[in-house]
């Protein structure tokens, strides 16, 4: 708990919510004081009504109204405490949930190469909201419910001690029984998130592969997988159900034995003369009111056993370190396009070295051809480039900054990328031309789709540069997307053009008009191009083998 109590501080956002929060405690301190105050008044002012039952004099009517009036005041407060919590509850969750997803935006990309997508959908779906459903239980019953028993404790005993000090037999049997209950649920709890999260996984991953399934006749196997781990998921959840649903009563049935030993001591009390009828009253009244607040206390208790889960994922994703994407880096403004490799090695883990000493350097509008065989390592140069990893040895430099020291936000906007596999975003042709640009003009727009070959494909779409795209751009061919992603990098107008396999998805006319066009359209530019079609060598300036992880010139 501490450290979700530094982790609240950290993101500051008590500081942010501190008059909504001065607002819904002073609201649940007024609806306690009302709540503790009615079985006092009640008990004290009963001696009235005893004495006179069969007529209703004035003095009892302004008894009957103060509770009326009391009654009501508690009723408002309850109303607006409650509105008030939930919605500050609502709002810390809503904060926390877009910081977190700020965050996670900013990892590097190897957490989302080590991680599935499922686990972290899972993360901002059902671990968020174990957490915001705590949240709100706690602002809503925690902190009237313990002032509710600290209140009729300390009332209890002004009028009696020695029967209020029944009270503390209960306190340590509680203590035992939610050890040992808690004892059982906090594994269930992890097992739980985890088969929930593989779930979500599985079905994530399978919506996105869902035509490699039907290609291979897998949907009722598929099924099959879904269906025992919601099984598994379902059984948990009964285990979980089970011990949540023996906390509170438990606990309820406790506390509702001691204050039966409240009763029948006051009774006792009262019969030797040594308690009167208003404090026997309000003695009883206080005992209604004390077993209340510990079940629904009992009921927190057990959710907290899932919150601990949850919460420790979340802040382990929290405190993993982000990109340097704003600071951490020096601001770079890369007007050239000059790039440097000083013998730069690297590896991924546990796969050994997959790039050695690679040196070249690329005189700003100058293009390079970078050819070899399959995962010979030609992408992770472009990506060591982009500063997707870090290099193990060597330096990268564009312009003379080094790329370690710069920003990702300022090194990334600089340069240019149309990947192998070119995602689109859901929307239409044309939203996905302009993602990143602030102002977008819409000539230069279709100038650019004009020079990627994009005009005659577009024309021939029923909405044209408002057809949509489907999520991933599935809706579209890949020559088609390839062309988009190509438009899109000669729009940002950037320094350094990295192509990954720019002519793979066109056709024979696509990869002609290509190479025609090559200059026109790229002399502008430092051009990284990776290709396995040899007859690119025909427009680069060098040309370039990876083999066995190092650099060898051609051309
Ligand atoms: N995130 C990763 N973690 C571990 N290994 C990786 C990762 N990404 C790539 N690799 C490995 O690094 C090697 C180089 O991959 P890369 O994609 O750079 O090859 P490539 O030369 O572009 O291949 P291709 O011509 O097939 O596109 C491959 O053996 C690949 O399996």
């Amino acid at each position: 708990m501490f450290n979700n109590l530094r982790f609240y501080y950290g993101l500051k956002v008590f500081e942010f919510y501190r008059w909504s929060f001065v607002l819904v405690v002073s609201l649940m301190l007024a609806e306690t004081a009302v709540g503790l105050s009615l079985p006092y008044l009640i008990g004290q002012q009963s001696q009235a009504f005893l004495q006179e039952v069969t007529n209703l004099n004035s003095s009892h009517l302004k008894y009957l109204y103060l509770w009326v009036g009391l009654f009501a005041a508690q009723a408002v407060l309850r109303f607006l405490s409650s509105y008030n919590v939930n919605l500050v509850g609502a709002r810390l969750m809503a904060d926390f949930s877009c910081r977190l997803y700020d965050h996670i935006q900013v990892l590097p990309i190897q957490y989302f190469q080590e991680n599935k997508r499922g686990d972290v959908l899972s993360m901002l779906t059902n671990d968020l909201a174990v957490v915001s459903f705590f949240v709100s239980s706690v602002l809503t019953n925690l902190i009237p419910n313990v002032l509710v028993l600290i209140g009729a404790s300390v009332l209890m005993y002004l009028i009696e001690p020695t029967i209020a000090l029944l009270i503390c037999f209960l306190v340590p049997l509680i203590y035992v029984i939610l050890k040992v209950v808690s004892r059982g649920m906090q594994p269930i709890s992890r097992q739980l998130m985890q088969r929930q999260a593989d779930t979500l996984a599985q079905a994530s991953e399978n919506i996105g592969a869902i035509s490699l399934i039907k290609a291979f006749n897998k949907e009722d196997d598929e099924s099959t997988k879904f269906r025992n781990r919601t099984n598994e998921v379902l059984a948990l959840r009964a285990k979980q159900f089970k011990l949540q649903a023996l906390l509170s009563p438990l606990i309820q049935f406790l506390a509702s034995l001691c204050i039966m030993a409240v009763v029948i001591m006051s009774v006792l009390k009262f019969n030797a003369g040594s308690l009167s009828i208003p404090d026997l009253i309000t003695l009883l009244l206080y005992g209604i009111v004390f077993t209340r607040p510990l079940g629904s206390l009992a009921g927190l208790y057990g959710q907290l056993q899932q919150v601990i889960g949850a919460s420790a994922r979340l802040l382990h994703v929290y405190h993993l370190e982000s990109e340097p994407r704003d600071n951490g880096g020096e601001a770079v403004h890369i007007s050239q396009g000059d790039i440097v490799f000083n013998n730069v090695t690297f590896g991924f883990a546990q796969r050994g070295t997959i790039l050695q000493d690679i040196s070249f350097h690329l005189k700003p509008g100058q293009n390079m051809l970078i050819y070899g065989q399959n995962g010979g390592g030609k992408t992770t140069l472009l990506h060591l480039l982009m500063r997707f990893y870090e290099p193990a040895g060597g330096e990268i430099l564009i312009d003379g900054y080094n790329v370690k020291q710069a920003t990702t936000r300022s090194l990334r906007g600089a340069i240019g990328l149309v990947s192998q596999d070119v995602l689109l975003l859901n929307g239409s042709i044309f939203d996905n031309l302009t993602y990143g640009l602030v102002n977008p003009v819409a000539d230069e727009v279709y100038k650019a789709a004009s020079q990627a070959g994009l005009d005659s494909i577009i024309m021939r779409l029923p909405n044209g540069y408002e057809t949509q795209v489907g999520e991933g751009g599935i809706r579209l061919s890949g020559g088609q997307r390839q062309r988009i992603a190509l438009a899109r990098a000669l729009l940002l107008e950037p320094k350094i053009l990295l192509l990954d396999e720019p002519t793979s998805m066109l056709d024979d006319q696509g990869r002609l008009s290509f190479k025609e066009e090559f200059h026109g359209l790229f002399a502008r530019f430092t051009v990284i191009m990776i290709s396995h079609d040899p007859t690119l060598s025909d427009v680069a300036d060098v040309v370039y083998k990876l083999e066995n992880g190092t650099l060898q010139r051609q051309q």
